[in-house]
C-alpha cells in the first residue's frame, strides 16, 4: 500500500499561498544582516529560532517585520528568493504564487524597483534552471492606510507587467476588507488578479466582504468561514479556492492542536482548498512538511493527497490548459505509483 505522504512528497505541486519575507532562514539573515553591517537583536542562530513562539498573529508579525529590515540591496532580494525555489525544488513544488510585501521595504527607504527587480530575476532563473514558472503577487498591508495602499500602487505602476495579482495580509481583526475597497476596484480595473487573507483570525463576516466587496478570485486561510455553515455553501458552489496553511495555524494559535485542523472537514465539504506554507522559515516547514503535519495527526489517506495537489493547480492562475496538464501528469503518477 502506498504511503500519502510519500506519494504528496514525489508528486508535482504548486504552492499558492507564500509570503517570500516569511521564507528568511535565519542562517540566510545573519549572513545578509552581517554583509549590509546591520545588526540583528539575537547573538546566534539557535537564539532567533528559540524567539519563533507565538501566541497569535501579531507576535509573528512583530519578528516577521524585524527579520526583514536587514533586507537592502537587489541582491538581497535575489539571494532570498533564490534560496526558497532550491528548496521547494526538493519538494518537487512545480509552480509558485508567492507574495512579497512592498510596503515593509519601502517604509524603510528601499526603493520598490530594488526590491521587485531582485525578486524577479531569481523566479525568472528558477523558471529557465529549475523549470518552476510563477506568478507574482503584491500584498498590501492591512494595518496602514488606503491612502499608503494607493501610494504603493503607484510606485508598482512602472512594474505591472511583472505582477499577476494584488493581495491583503498582516494584521486582520479591526482591518476589514472594506477598508480597501477602492483600491481593489482600482486593480481590478488593471487587469490583476485579486486575493486576501480572510477568516484567518478574522471572523467569517471578513470572508464575506472579501468576496462580495473585494470580489476577490481566491481566499488566502478562509478557516473560520466554517463558522456560518451557508458560507460553506457559497465557497463550495463556486468552487472558491482556498489557500490553506496547517503550521501557520498551528503557530499562530489559529487551531490549538493539529488533530482538530479543519482541512479533512473542508474537503468532506467539497471547498477547493490547496496546501501551503504562509512562511516556511518562521512556522517550521515547507509545503511537504505541512502535509506530514497533517497526516501524522489526521492520518492522510491516498485519496486526499492526491485532491491536495490536483487541486494546487486547480486554485492557480493558470492557463486551463497547463491545469489540465498538471493533472494529467499527476494521474500518470499515481497510476504508476499504485501499479
Ligand atoms: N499568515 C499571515 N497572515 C497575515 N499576514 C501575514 N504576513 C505574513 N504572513 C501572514
Ligand atoms: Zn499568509
Amino acid at each position: 500500500m502506498i504511503d500519502a505522504y510519500e506519494l504528496f512528497a514525489k508528486l508535482p505541486k504548486a504552492e499558492l499561498h507564500l509570503h517570500i519575507e516569511g521564507s528568511f532562514e535565519p542562517e540566510l539573515m545573519f549572513e545578509i544582516a552581517r554583509r549590509n553591517e546591520i545588526d540583528i537583536p539575537f547573538a546566534t542562530v539557535e537564539e532567533l529560532r528559540k524567539a519563533y513562539d507565538f501566541s497569535n498573529l501579531q507576535d509573528f508579525l512583530d519578528i516577521y517585520y524585524q527579520g526583514m529590515n536587514v533586507l537592502q540591496t537587489e541582491q538581497d532580494y535575489y539571494d532570498l528568493t533564490w534560496a526558497y525555489l532550491e528548496r521547494v525544488n526538493e519538494d518537487n513544488v512545480r509552480h509558485v504564487e508567492i507574495f512579497f510585501d512592498p510596503q515593509g521595504h519601502t517604509e524603510r527607504g528601499v526603493p520598490f524597483e530594488t526590491v521587485i527587480t531582485g525578486i524577479r530575476a531569481a523566479l525568472e532563473d528558477g523558471k529557465s534552471q529549475l523549470g518552476i514558472s510563477y506568478k507574482l503577487i503584491m500584498s498590501f498591508l492591512r494595518h496602514l492606510s488606503e491612502e499608503d495602499a494607493f501610494d504603493c500602487l503607484e510606485q508598482a505602476k512602472p512594474f505591472l507587467k511583472w505582477i499577476d495579482g494584488i493581495g491583503l495580509d498582516s494584521s486582520e481583526k479591526g482591518n476589514p476588507p472594506e477598508k480597501f475597497a477602492r483600491v481593489y476596484e482600482d486593480c481590478r480595473g488593471l487587469g490583476l488578479k485579486l486575493v486576501a487573507h480572510a477568516g484567518e483570525e478574522g471572523p467569517a463576516d471578513y470572508v464575506w466582504s472579501a468576496l462580495n466587496i473585494l470580489k476577490v478570485d481566491r481566499l488566502d486561510h478562509g478557516n473560520r468561514s466554517l463558522d456560518d455553515p451557508e458560507l460553506v455553501v457559497h465557497l463550495a458552489d463556486r468552487q472558491m479556492a482556498l489557500t490553506v496553511c496547517p503550521l501557520s495555524n498551528l503557530k499562530l494559535c489559529v487551531v490549538q492542536d493539529m488533530k482538530n485542523h479543519p482541512m479533512r472537514v473542508m474537503l468532506e465539504k467539497g471547498l477547493l482548498v490547496t496546501l501551503n506554507s504562509d512562511d516556511p522559515s518562521y512556522f517550521g516547514g515547507y509545503v511537504n512538511d505541512n502535509f506530514k503535519a497533517l497526516h501524522d495527526a489526521l492520518d492522510m489517506c491516498v485519496e486526499e493527497a492526491v485532491a491536495l495537489a490536483k487541486n494546487s493547480f486547480t486554485g492557480s492562475f493558470l492557463e486551463a490548459s497547463d491545469i489540465r496538464g498538471w493533472h494529467d501528469l499527476i494521474d500518470a503518477q499515481v497510476a504508476e505509483m499504485a501499479g
